[in-house]
């Protein structure tokens, strides 16, 4: 599991984040959702533990985050991020490899176990057939389904990710969503995932956070958290919810001008 309690955090005086309480579970999806500039990237990084909470303690299980070497934290946590490296001189298998360093000994050689975790991870994602490209070459959503393979052959059991539909086409979007889930529910991952569809939050994840600056508006299941009453004064844009037979849908239209 992972779990924050009381986190908060600040960019020099600027609170970002306030008493922030949410918890991961193996199992599960938690969305983590709000509008631009609602502390959810700062949260993450503060989850995987790039950021210091000024209040507060992140536990991956049962230990605490900061008590893990970078070793310990590598193999416990795999992590897709929105930076993508610049123009790295790496074919796609070797960036897929760049996973399986917290499993060697110090400069250690890739073994043929390393091998064929990066290669299924690159199945998985439909991007085996690139494995002898140059990553640089490969658009957008290529490369973040390359960035996920990578995780996936990382082989942590707690998995965060910012924004990993970012860049993907509709058919990726949703083939990128599922196989998050299925990691959660065949593999017992807990996983944490910065997504800005409602929609696709709705159908992927199990329970949901939304943040409005930087605070907690509401937690629970998707059908608990995304109501038009929670919506439409955090977005600020007028909600309709759409209820189909075992699920349902968000519309959106524009406040009209005051
Ligand atoms: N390095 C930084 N230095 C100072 N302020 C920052 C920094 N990074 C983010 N912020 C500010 O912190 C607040 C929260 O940012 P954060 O990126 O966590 O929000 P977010 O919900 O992920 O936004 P978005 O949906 O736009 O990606 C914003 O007001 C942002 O301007």
């Amino acid at each position: 599991m992972i779990s924050g309690s009381g986190i908060s955090f600040s960019y020099g005086p600027r609170n970002v984040l306030d008493h922030v309480d949410l918890q991961a579970r193996h199992g599960e999806v938690l969305g983590l959702v709000g509008p631009n500039g609602s502390g959810k990237s700062t949260l993450l990084r503060i989850l995987y533990g790039s950021l210091s909470p000024r209040t507060g303690t992140v536990m991956l299980d049962h230990t605490e985050l900061h008590r893990l070497n970078a070793r310990e934290l590598a193999q416990t946590v795999s992590v897709v991020v929105q930076e993508t490296p610049g123009d790295l001189p790496l074919l796609v298998s070797d960036m897929v490899l760049l996973g399986r360093t917290p499993h060697h000994p110090r400069l250690g050689r890739h073994t043929a176990r390393d091998e064929q975790a990066a290669a299924e991870a690159l199945e998985r994602v439909g991007m085996l057939s690139r494995a002898d490209q140059s990553f640089d070459r490969l658009s957008g959503g290529e490369r973040q389904r390359v960035l996920i393979a990578r995780a996936l052959a990382q082989e942590a059991t707690h998995l965060l990710l910012d924004e990993p539909t970012n860049h993907l086409d509709i058919r990726y979007q949703h083939e990128i969503l599922d196989l998050v889930r299925s990691l959660a529910r065949n593999s017992d991952h807990a996983i944490a995932v910065v997504l800005h569809d409602l929609n696709l939050a709705a159908a992927y994840c199990d329970r949901l956070l939304l943040l409005s600056q930087g605070r907690v508006i509401a937690s629970g299941t998707p059908p608990e958290v995304l109501t038009p009453e929670n919506l439409e004064p955090v977005y600020r844009i007028g909600v309709r919810r759409l209820e189909l037979d075992d699920s349902f849908h968000l519309a959106f239209r524009p406040s009209s001008p005051a």
